[in-house]
């Protein structure tokens, strides 16, 4: 499975691999790496008088050449692949390659292809199936344990043909087990009964499922704890709040960026409760053949027994597919969660230009090419432009999936293939705005500028204890004496001494400045764990 981490020239030839709009760069290539370029797709061909003089023209003869040349393949490929997630980031995405390229779902249907007749094996019944001996159950174990992307090529091959791409790999699998003795006797069994959706539908729930909690949650979650730690940190430091835009009563930074922290956790308690469905019940869901087959056996039950045995919950109640309503559940609690991931990338911007938080800088990067002084805050601009990619794609599957004509139609597939686009540009956001927020150095002395020019944020508290005491027209008088004025520590003080209050009242009102008026901002802060559980991550039933 490794293989399909890093792109190598093989993998390029399965489908998914972008072919080239870049035909620009090609002619700066390394000779000797070109034509393979060209052989697997990734390059349109030279015109006649730009041809190298000793092209290599097999993938063999390629496979053999040094390090050097992988690594130029890396960037090459990257550099002329059409869709961004691989190409230039490649890099920070690639983990979900292995679930959601179509080498993944070539794998996940040839597992359960391969799950589905060592089950018939063992319905008594069945009794064309005897039970595999152990010999026969490692063999077909190793089909999906040992299953490369070699394998992958070879149902490929194989789909050149039969123009059916789930027929494919039930070929491969009957062409696989021919060698064993006792498992050429049933290869009659592999798919049988199915429909290629009950096959993919599984794929595609395992598939997501095992990226979710194996790439995207454990990202997730740390990009909550970061927020969490971040909230901890500066639960103390005062902040000026800006509702409209404008000046309004102190916060601290620990306790807005608590506020995140509770809601992106929430969003990841959510998934707990979002069953991950599968069927299997033949071409329009009521086991028609199987019934026709095997009168008397309970094909409901196999099926539920079947489609739990993979860590799937059961749907008894389909058409010919899966409906997919999990999966618009499932993105639309992904879609939530990267609102509130925006939200906060807009914040820590604003923040950013307000001079409230530095970002650390590194020695060599430039921040504008004509402004050396800059230092943007690139990351989380990346992070909110991704979010929005990937919820207009999350957004659209949600939207579509749950839709098919009658008992099916194929809309689906080709839709089905961009599960892991929405994840991955998802993926990319989560990792760009932690790579932002561990840039970020909170610049007191500015936060405090800001509190120290604004002492009319103190009119809130003065009125309020002002109508606690019934003096009249309290709310007038502060209003009179702020709204619009220069408002300085001694027009304040100087309104306060005037008041007719109680000397303890007033006593606490002198005391008061807009550093201090935080309310329960800090406790609430230090409290954040209470709120965000993230001990034992983001989970699926
Ligand atoms: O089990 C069946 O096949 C039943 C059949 N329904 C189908 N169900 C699932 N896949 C089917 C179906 N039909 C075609 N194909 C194959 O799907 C592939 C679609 O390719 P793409 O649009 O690129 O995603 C592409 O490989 C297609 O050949 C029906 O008649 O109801």
């Amino acid at each position: 499975m490794d293989v399909l981490t890093s792109p190598t020239p093989r993998a390029s030839r399965v489908r998914g691999a972008c072919p080239s709009l870049a035909a620009g760069s090609s002619s700066r290539l390394r000779p000797s790496f070109r034509p393979f370029l060209v052989k697997f797709g990734s390059l349109p061909p030279l015109r006649s008088s730009l041809k190298v003089s000793s092209p290599i023209s097999s993938a063999e003869e390629v496979e053999k050449n040094d390090a050097a040349d992988l690594a130029i393949w890396d960037l090459t490929s990257g550099t002329v692949s059409l869709s961004p997630l691989d190409g230039r980031y490649m890099q920070k995405v690639k983990d979900l390659r292995p679930f959601f390229s179509e080498y993944g779902l070539i794998r996940y249907r040839v597992l359960v292809e391969v799950k589905w007749l060592q089950k018939l094996s063992q319905i008594p019944e069945v009794v064309e199936v005897p039970q595999f001996s152990q010999d026969a159950h490692l063999f077909l174990e190793s089909i999906i344990d040992n299953f490369d992307i070699t394998d992958a090529i070879e149902v490929k091959k194989i789909e050149k043909i039969t123009n059916h791409d789930v027929k494919a790999v039930e070929y491969f699998l009957k062409q696989k087990c021919k060698s064993h003795l006792e498992i050429a006797k049933v290869l009659e069994f592999f798919h049988f009964a199915c429909t290629s959706e009950d096959i993919n539908n599984l794929a595609h729930a395992l598939s997501l499922k095992e990226a979710l909690s194996d790439v995207v949650f454990p990202v997730m979650v740390d990009l909550c704890k970061e927020i969490s730690t971040m909230a901890k940190e500066h639960a103390h430091i005062p902040m000026l709040s800006h509702t409209h835009g404008q000046p309004a009563s102190p916060t601290t930074l620990g306790k807005e960026m608590a506020n995140f922290a509770v809601r992106l956790s929430e969003r990841g308690k959510a998934f707990s409760k979002i069953r991950i469905l599968g069927k299997f019940a033949g071409a329009v869901g009521n086991y028609n053949a199987h019934k026709v087959a095997y009168p008397d056996i309970n094909w409901k039950c196999i099926a539920a027994e079947f489609v739990q045995s993979l860590g799937v919950d059961f749907n008894a109640y389909v058409t010919q597919i899966e409906p997919h309503d999990y999966i618009a559940e499932l993105f639309n609690n992904i879609i939530q969660f990267n609102n509130i991931l925006t939200d906060l990338d807009r914040d820590i911007w604003s923040y950013i230009s307000l001079g409230y938080f530095k970002q650390i800088t590194k020695a060599g990067e430039i921040g504008s090419s004509t402004m050396p002084h800059k230092v943007n805050p690139i990351d989380f601009e990346n992070s909110e432009g991704n979010l929005c990619l990937a919820n207009a794609i999350l957004s659209a599957l949600s939207m579509k999936l749950p839709i098919s004509r009658m008992q099916r139609d194929l809309t689906d597939s080709t839709v089905l293939r961009n599960l892991g686009v929405g994840l991955g540009y998802s993926l990319l956001a989560y990792k760009s705005a932690l790579q932002g927020i561990k840039k970020l150095q909170v610049n007191e002395s500015r936060l405090n500028e800001d509190l120290d020019q604004t002492w009319e944020v103190l009119a809130e508290p003065i009125q309020t204890v002002m109508r606690r005491h019934a003096v009249p027209e309290a709310y007038e008088k502060l209003k009179e004496l702020t709204r619009g004025r220069e408002v300085s520590k001694q027009s304040i003080r100087e309104f306060t001494e005037s008041l007719d209050l109680p000397e303890e009242a007033k006593a606490i009102l002198l005391n008061l400045t807009p550093n201090s008026y935080i309310g329960e901002a800090e406790e609430l802060a230090k409290s954040v764990d209470e709120a965000v559980d993230l001990v034992n991550g983001f989970k699926l039933p």
